[in-house]
């Protein structure tokens, strides 16, 4: 039998409440050996460690965690006992999670991300048969070299693409510009296609010896936007700025003259879009040659932020930042191959 690490970070998957008829509940009350008590099946194909990181709501997530989780899945996979890593999470950030451990995690080895929509206590909880899914997941030789994958819902999303598309029903999780990657049924796991950007082993971000992330701020624009929002999170020490833009990543007006001003000062403004399909491209409506921004292709804006949180950590020269930020991103895409060599964006 493999043996898969599970590591519990909390989450609804973990919640408890105290009516099996209401949705009020409390994240993370649940800790890790009682999760995988509740799925006595999962022992018939693997053997389990169970190890608990954190016992918050998804919505509590922070650098600290991440990079916690990041070294510690690091560490595990190193090891030649252990197969894959299952990580119990709360969805509301498990994208970001996902997709920040897509970048960081330097193996092969299955790393799957799982969480819930009811809690464990709710009638027709979904937590446990997700656990065991996931489990799977791991478990299937297919898994290796996928880079992060999510499962919810009997489905398999890559980290890169998948997105929480609904606040409460369980079937909240979907990759609106690609799809799919796979299902699981009862354990039976399909896949459908291959995620083809970098990922994992072919990322270049080495996380082992940070103990904070550089802040990047997003903002979400609208009809009559001010520059209040830009020069706040220039008063307050970002280091980059992801616009969700209107339409292509277009600013209101005085957004955009606030934006070019912060990138004179060094910041890096990359800019995303608030609509939930389509790529933000550069040179669409907005001069980004004149106006120093840089685009995110097919990110969306908290996925963006992963990264420039990340890209920002290639270089501490304030001067040379933005210089070095978009040669680093730019390198990304020039070596993606699949027809998108000559976007200047992030991948
Ligand atoms: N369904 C959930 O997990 C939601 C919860 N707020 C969380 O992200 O931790």
């Amino acid at each position: 039998k493999p043996t898969i690490a599970i590591l519990a970070t909390g989450g609804t998957i973990a919640g408890a409440g105290t009516s099996e008829i209401k949705s009020s509940y409390s994240a993370g009350a649940v800790t890790v050996d009682k999760l995988l008590a509740a799925v006595p099946a999962i022992n018939d194909i693997a053997t389990v460690k169970g190890e608990q990181i954190s016992s918050i709501g998804s919505q509590e997530m922070n650098n600290k965690v991440w990079l916690k989780l990041a070294k510690r899945v690091n560490e595990l996979l190193a090891q030649s006992d252990i197969d894959g890593v299952v990580i119990t999470h709360g969805t509301d950030t498990m994208e970001e999670t996902a997709y920040f451990l897509d970048l960081t995690v330097k193996s092969k080895k299955p790393v799957v991300l799982v969480g819930a929509m009811r809690s464990g206590t709710s009638m027709s909880a979904d937590g446990p048969m997700n656990l065991l899914n996931a489990v799977n997941v791991a478990t299937n030789k297919d898994t290796t070299g996928k880079g992060v994958v999510v499962v919810m819902n009997d489905e398999i999303h890559s980290a890169r693409e998948v997105t929480k598309v609904n606040t409460s029903s369980v079937n909240a999780f979907a990759s609106p510009n690609a799809g799919k990657i796979g299902t699981v049924y009862y354990g039976d796991v399909k896949y459908l296609m291959q995620p083809t950007r970098k990922h994992t082993v072919n990322s270049e971000f080495d996380i082992s010896k940070l103990e904070d992330l550089p802040r990047v701020d997003i903002l979400f624009a609208h009809p009559e936007d001010t520059d209040t929002l830009v020069k706040a999170a220039v008063a307050a020490g970002a280091k980059g700025i992801i616009h969700a833009g209107m339409g292509n990543g277009n600013p209101f007006p005085t957004t955009e003259v606030a934006l070019a001003e912060a990138v004179k000062k060094g910041i890096v403004v990359a800019r995303s879009s608030r609509v939930p399909t389509g790529s933000t491209t550069l040179e669409g409506e907005v001069d980004d040659a004149k106006l120093g921004f840089i685009a995110v292709d097919s990110l969306n804006a908290q996925k963006a932020r992963v990264l420039l949180m990340l890209g920002l950590t290639k270089t501490n020269d304030k001067k040379a930042l933005q210089k070095n930020v978009l040669r680093v991103l730019r390198s990304y895409s020039i070596s993606l191959g699949g027809g998108v060599e000559n976007f200047t964006c992030m991948l």
